[in-house]
């Protein structure tokens, strides 16, 4: 590691000969997979995008010129030039380093990403306002190929190709994958794109050799040329230059054309051609495998999972498959998350009826209507997360039209690892206040497939929503049974306080009742509320606890409060759940403690307020 550990910022990596990059590349390389097998993170983008960050900060000016990743699950290698190398054993965990690209982390990090598809709209942005204020500087957007499917990234191409005197550089990351492999239309147009690469390299050539006032004369002769021979790329359509495609790991091609746009004025569009995985024959395998691994040791590979815990998304993944074969009906909806939201199986049983719609939440909520206009049965498969994305999709297409569409909810409540960004904390909040929805949250895995099942049924929008990773192991049965619509349960009887628990947060609540002596109930529903079990809770207790792995603000427990006042019945009553700030990285068990939704932060919580045993009920909220 004798460079890499040379290269504290970009200022130092810009001093290197040009003919040290390539064994810079190398160390950077084993750096990567060495530090995310000891961590865990995502992996394959990062191999990917070695050659490709050592040349933008060798060429641009950073910070001072702008990087925007997208999604920026592909920033190790950026963090590790720009002064995070030591902090890569944090990676991920409480107190670390973001494994994504944050402005409070770093100057180098411009823009605050995770969710994908943003980096060309915030580029433009920051190419603009250099302008506005007379800045010369350049915006560059790094955007992958399943990044590009989204609708966002063309409305900026859109907004961005009719501005001629911007210093914007669009570099499309092509590696010919997504998480799975890549779908759609546009996938077989950037495969065509590649097919012509003999053209394309003549072309890099010659803009690589040239001054800047012979390129533009090439160019335009390039252009006369074109028009009699290959029609314009469909980003030369959008009012872009496209330069490409060219080798996104040959830095001796890199490094001169990024120098050579960098002296062009105008909306630039590069096309890199990259390996997900590069350098590591296991990633280059199976990079899907290797996109988000735990820790591995990277000489054995990735082992099986021995552990027998069934995840929440298996729970669904299984269901999806069994009301599939008994109802011809069901069309299974991803967007671009096949492997996270457990439907590959389905997508191997089931592929004429499962849609994968690329990283394009909103489309696949509309997509959902559509279908169930015609009478079909779309389950949407979403993480919480992601489904803010389609929020306007869900009022508008699918909830005012009283649609018959299912959301599984993967993911709700907090994540760990990859923090804020990807936490389910808003999904109760955002979901309850929508006409006609109907709003379940699981206890366990069982009832979790019972809710699918009862979502499934209702006759109209209907989310589930459950957690990532594994539950507290209860048998799931193989039935399509369904649950009573609106109906909760009472899993303990106690006295004075009443515990009304919502989804995960029902099996510590539990435990905390056994030390207080508390009622506990399974509420099930958060819409519709079951108001007669509130009101027969708050009739024979002296104070009422609700709890919820959600935020408190607009929440479950928010639902039970307006349900008591429209009753007329004053209680004293204390919210528990997420409070009103972003949750950072780390362990999601240790993240839930540190909010107090543990068993133990529950009993404390409600004996603090309400006291221990025979209350004294302090009535102070
Ligand atoms: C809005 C949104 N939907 C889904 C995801 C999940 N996701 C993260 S990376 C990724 C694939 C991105 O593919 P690409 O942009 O080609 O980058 P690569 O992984 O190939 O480097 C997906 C679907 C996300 N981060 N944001
Ligand atoms: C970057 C991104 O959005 C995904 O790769 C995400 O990190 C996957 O999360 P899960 O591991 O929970 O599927
Ligand atoms: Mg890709």
């Amino acid at each position: 590691m004798d460079l890499l550990k040379k290269i504290d910022r970009p200022e130092d990596l810009r001093k290197l000969p040009r003919t040290q990059l390539k064994p810079l590349a190398d160390e950077l390389r084993a750096f990567v997979l060495d530090s995310v097998s000891k961590t865990g993170g995502h992996l394959s983008s990062n191999l990917g995008t070695v050659e490709l960050t050592i040349a933008l900060h060798y060429v641009f000016n950073t910070p001072e010129d702008r990087i925007v990743w997208d999604v920026g699950h592909q920033t190790y290698p950026h963090k590790i030039l720009t002064g995070r190398r030591d902090q890569m054993p944090t990676l991920r965990q409480l107190n670390g380093i973001s494994g994504f690209p944050r402005r409070s982390e770093s100057e180098y990090d411009t823009f605050g990403t995770a969710h994908s598809s943003t980096s060309i709209s915030a580029a433009l942005g920051m190419a603009l306002a250099a302008k506005t204020k007379g800045e010369n500087r350049h915006a560059i957007a790094v955007i992958g190929d399943g990044a590009m499917t989204a609708g966002m990234a063309f409305e900026a191409l859109n907004n961005a190709g009719v501005h001629d005197d911007i210093n914007l550089l669009v570099i499309l990351n092509d590696n010919d994958m997504s998480i799975s492999p890549p779908v759609g239309a546009l996938n077989r147009y950037l495969a065509r794109l590649m097919s012509g690469k003999f053209y394309a390299t003549a072309k890099n050539v010659g803009k690589s050799v040239l001054p800047a006032p012979m390129l533009e004369l090439a160019k335009r002769l390039e252009e006369h040329a074109k028009g009699m021979v290959v029609p314009a790329t469909m980003f030369e359509e959008f009012g872009f230059n496209y330069i490409g495609p060219i080798d996104g790991h040959d830095l001796e091609s890199l490094v001169p054309t990024l120098q050579n746009l960098k002296n062009l004025k105008g909306p630039q569009f590069l096309h890199v051609v990259t390996k997900k995985g590069q350098g590591y024959k296991l990633a280059e395998a199976d990079p899907v495998l290797y996109h988000g691994p735990g820790k591995f040791n990277p000489a054995e590979g990735i082992k099986p999972a021995t552990s027998g815990k069934v995840t929440y998304t298996q729970v669904f993944g299984d269901w999806l498959c069994d009301m599939a074969a008994h109802d011809r009906k069901l069309i299974g909806i991803t967007p671009a998350m096949r492997e996270g939201s457990g439907m590959v199986q389905f997508e191997q049983r089931f592929p004429d009826r499962y849609y994968d719609v690329g990283i394009a939440e909103q489309h696949a909520v509309t997509f959902a209507a559509g279908m169930a206009c015609e009478d079909l049965k779309p389950v949407v498969a979403i993480y919480s997360t992601f489904l803010q994305r389609a929020y306007d999709q869900l009022i508008h297409d699918v909830a005012l039209q009283n649609l018959d569409v299912t959301f599984a909810l993967d993911r709700s409540g907090l994540v760990g690892a990859d923090g804020a960004t990807h936490a389910g904390n808003y999904d109760i909040a955002y979901l309850r206040c929508i006409p006609n929805m109907v709003v379940m949250a699981a206890s366990d895995e069982n009832e979790c497939r019972r809710m699918l099942s009862t979502a499934y049924q209702y006759k109209g929008p209907a989310s589930v929503r459950y957690p990532r990773g594994a539950g507290i192991g209860a048998q799931v049965e193989k039935d399509l049974d369904t649950i009573p619509l609106g109906k909760g349960e009472i899993r303990r009887e106690g006295q004075h306080v009443a515990i009304l628990a919502f989804g995960t947060m029902v099996a510590p609540a539990l435990e905390a009742a056994n030390e207080l002596n508390a009622t506990v109930a399974n509420m099930r529903f958060v819409k519709p509320l079951d108001v007669e079990l509130l009101k027969q809770l708050a009739q024979t207790h002296e104070a009422l606890v609700t709890v919820e792995e959600g935020s408190i603000m607009g929440g479950a427990g928010a639902a039970v409060a307006e349900a008591l006042a429209e009753a007329g019945i004053v209680k004293p009553i204390l919210h528990l759940g997420l409070p009103d700030r972003f949750i950072d990285h780390g362990d999601a068990n240790q993240l839930l403690a540190a909010c107090g939704l543990d068993a133990k932060g529950i009993a404390a919580a409600i004996s603090q307020r309400f006291g221990k045993g025979e209350p004294r009920l302090v009535v102070n909220n």
